[in-house]
């Protein structure tokens, strides 16, 4: 069943509308709404986790991958966490096409002013610091329903109740394709994922190798198989492109409706969006 991705600035009022969202669901539509809880993963003072890249790295990790425990046909799963990062947020999606399932963000679209206001009035132990939040602001990147990763998209400002019948029929409504439907182009999974998958990503790599081992200075790299350019980062090795490679397949790999033609895309923007993570 469907994913919800909450996503907003500290203290923007993420978990109590996932509290709505999933009562909504369970009332409405009889289905179970299990929300993945970032907070309730902390095993140490949300500030001195989120004050650490490490830790927070460690944080992120166990949210992504309980969320991927949980995640089946049959159960609305609501990721109720901060996911401020685009790469983040793509590795999600892929997780969620790789069920396959639908996927879609709820952003609490308040401003910073008002989400240190409301942390301000929060419990002592649920506030966040003022150096940490501002850091988390600085570092926001914010969602963007073109991405497709961040599409479906739905938002709801400081003021507004969130509509949510318009997002759960958005959820509810598109049915997933069927893993042998016959299409035009063939799932990968049927033309032999991996030997498909393999090619594709080692020729986006020596391309990127090739400009490594050149000294050229470019900001973008056109490879074979994408329309999409690797934003170039000189700092990332071959050796590390090609740890990527493989998370990449093992991301992708039990995907039923990923098509041929879009593999060399979908692997140039999970690169760029490491390489964000990485600046
Ligand atoms: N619409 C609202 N109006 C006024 N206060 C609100 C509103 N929504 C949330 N709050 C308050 O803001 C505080 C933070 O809310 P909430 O825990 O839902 O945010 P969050 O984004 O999940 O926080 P965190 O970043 O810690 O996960 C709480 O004290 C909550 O009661």
């Amino acid at each position: 069943m469907p994913l919800i991705v909450m996503c907003g600035y500290p203290s923007s009022g993420k978990s109590t509308w996932a509290r709505k969202l999933s009562d909504f669901i369970k009332e409405e539509y009889k289905q179970e709404a299990i929300i993945v809880s970032e907070e309730a993963l902390l095993r140490e003072p949300k500030n001195d986790i989120l004050d650490d890249s490490r830790k927070e790295k460690e944080l992120r990790a166990k949210v992504k991958s309980e969320a991927q425990r949980v995640l089946n046909k049959d159960t609305v799963v609501i990721i109720d966490a901060l996911n401020y990062i685009k790469g983040y947020r793509y590795e999600i999606f892929c997780m969620s096409k790789a069920v396959p399932t639908r996927q879609l963000t709820v952003q609490c679209e308040i401003s910073p002013q008002q989400a240190w206001a409301w942390n301000e009035n929060r419990d002592v132990d649920q506030q966040y610091t003022k150096t940490v939040f501002d850091h988390l602001i600085d570092r926001f990147e914010l969602p963007d329903s073109q991405n497709r990763w961040d599409s479906p998209y739905f938002s709801v400002l400081a003021d507004e109740e969130l509509d949510l019948k318009a997002v759960c029929a958005s959820l509810f409504a598109s049915k997933q394709p069927k893993p042998n439907q016959s299409t035009v182009n063939k799932p990968v999974s049927e033309i032999n994922f991996l030997p498909t998958i393999e090619k594709v990503a080692s020729e986006i790599i020596q391309a990127i190798a090739a400009v490594h081992n050149s000294d050229s200075d470019v900001e973008e790299i056109e490879v074979p198989y994408a329309t999409a350019k690797i934003k170039y980062n000189t700092s990332l090795s071959i050796t590390q492109l090609t740890k990527l490679k493989r998370q990449f397949i093992t991301l992708t790999k039990n995907t039923t409706t990923v098509k041929k033609e879009v593999l060399g895309d979908m692997f140039v923007q999970y690169l760029n969006s490491q390489i964000d993570q990485e600046r």
